[in-house]
């Protein structure tokens, strides 16, 4: 493996990997640990053991990279029960196959250097250098459910994605299986799901099974070319007050589409479409405030892009990592095959009322 980004590939699949088993395990606890941010947004065990294992797999490989992660440790360290539920997750979650895990530096030392762990992940972001990002639980409240959730990582370097990393523990692993709606209840360990969708910039997108120990061998993807509007499938977020969808309904409507949209949480949704399961995904800003965190769009942003697709705001501008922890600059996303985006972000601008 000599090509460019090939160790840091390695270790961000792998370190997916593992923080989706400690997931997988919280979904099967009673109690979830489920605290509410100030946003009012949930945050379970999982989000915050998660983070601890991929920035502890980062910072053993890569010492000197920044990393923006959604989750910071303050809570915990004013509720030591919550701390130590994590704590006892952390520790015993490792990937099956001592080579791997070997890769990633093993475990953690102890409950507080987990909570400083965590804390790694307070970078301001920029334009400048090498800074992971990483959602270590996408779509919390689609987890919460038994839905679609994603692990995703992703490296930027001076502002570009070079590399992301998808983990999605309840998508199929088939990438022909159709796009479904899976807004809960599905649930988790059925045989034939869990998807590790990659990309490396210039490189291509690829899928993978899930596994818990050496990574799966990879399978190329792209996206499926539409040649008739009216048979593609577009999906969109499950919150309606994540992503306006009486205007993505009109939206739909006036580009021909039949289909009604395919719901479902995280970044699955830029997975799907990249594998040619689902076409389109679209996102419409629900108030003028609202920026979209870098860490819910850098993975799946390259690895559409990489498998045929263009992703823009509804401005029709690229997604800017650069700017800092959001895309303050964006407003919204559109995801499409490259040949029909302008198609779908005219009739998008034209709902909309952007010029
Ligand atoms: N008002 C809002 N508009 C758009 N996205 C929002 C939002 N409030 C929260 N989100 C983001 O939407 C993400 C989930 O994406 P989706 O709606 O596609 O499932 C959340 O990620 P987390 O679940 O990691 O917090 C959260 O960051
Ligand atoms: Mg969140
Ligand atoms: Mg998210
Ligand atoms: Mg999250």
């Amino acid at each position: 493996m000599t090509s460019l980004y090939s160790k840091e590939l390695e270790i961000a699949q792998l370190a997916v990997q593992r923080a989706s088993i400690l997931t997988k395990r919280v979904f099967h606890e009673k109690t979830k640990g489920t605290v509410s941010k100030d946003d009012a947004s949930p945050v379970t065990i999982g989000d915050f053991g998660a983070q601890a294992l991929i920035i502890s797999a980062l910072k053993h490989n890569f010492p000197h990279d920044e990393v923006v992660a959604e989750e910071e440790a303050a809570e915990l360290r004013s509720n030591s029960a919550l701390r130590d539920q994590i704590w006892e997750l952390v520790r015993t979650t490792q990937l099956d196959d001592v080579a791997a895990e070997g890769l990633l530096g093993g475990a953690i030392k102890d409950a507080e250097s987990m909570l400083d762990i965590i804390d790694k992940g307070n970078s301001k972001g920029g334009r400048v250098g090498r800074i992971w990002t990483i959602d270590p639980i996408d779509g919390t409240k689609g987890f919460l459910r038994g839905g679609q959730y994603a692990v995703c990582l992703a490296l930027l370097e001076d502002g570009e994605v070079k590399v992301g990393t998808i983990g999605c523990p309840n998508l199929p692993v088939d990438d022909s299986a159709p796009l479904t709606a899976d807004i809960g209840a599905n649930a988790t360990d059925e045989e034939g799901r869990g998807v590790l969708f990659s990309a490396v910039i210039g490189q291509g997108a690829t899928s993978r099974p899930l596994k818990t120990g050496a990574l799966a061998e990879g399978k190329s993807i792209s996206m499926k070319p539409i040649t008739e509007m009216s048979n593609a499938s577009f999906c969109e977020s499950v919150e309606a007050g994540h992503s306006n969808q009486s205007e993505s309904a009109r939206i739909a409507q006036k580009l021909g589409i039949t289909k009604p949209s395919v719901r479902m949480d995280s970044q699955a949704k830029y997975g799907s479409i990249a594998r040619g399961a689902g076409d389109i995904y679209l996102r419409l800003p629900t108030s003028k405030t609202y920026q979209e965190k870098i860490w819910d769009h850098a993975a799946g942003d390259l690895i559409v892009r990489e498998a045929g697709g263009q992703v823009t705001d509804t401005k029709g501008n690229r997604l800017d990592f650069g700017v800092g922890r959001t895309l303050a600059t964006n407003s919204g996303v559109i995801a499409a095959p490259k040949a029909v985006h302008s198609q779908v972000l005219s009739v998008v601008q034209e709902v909309l009322g952007v010029k």
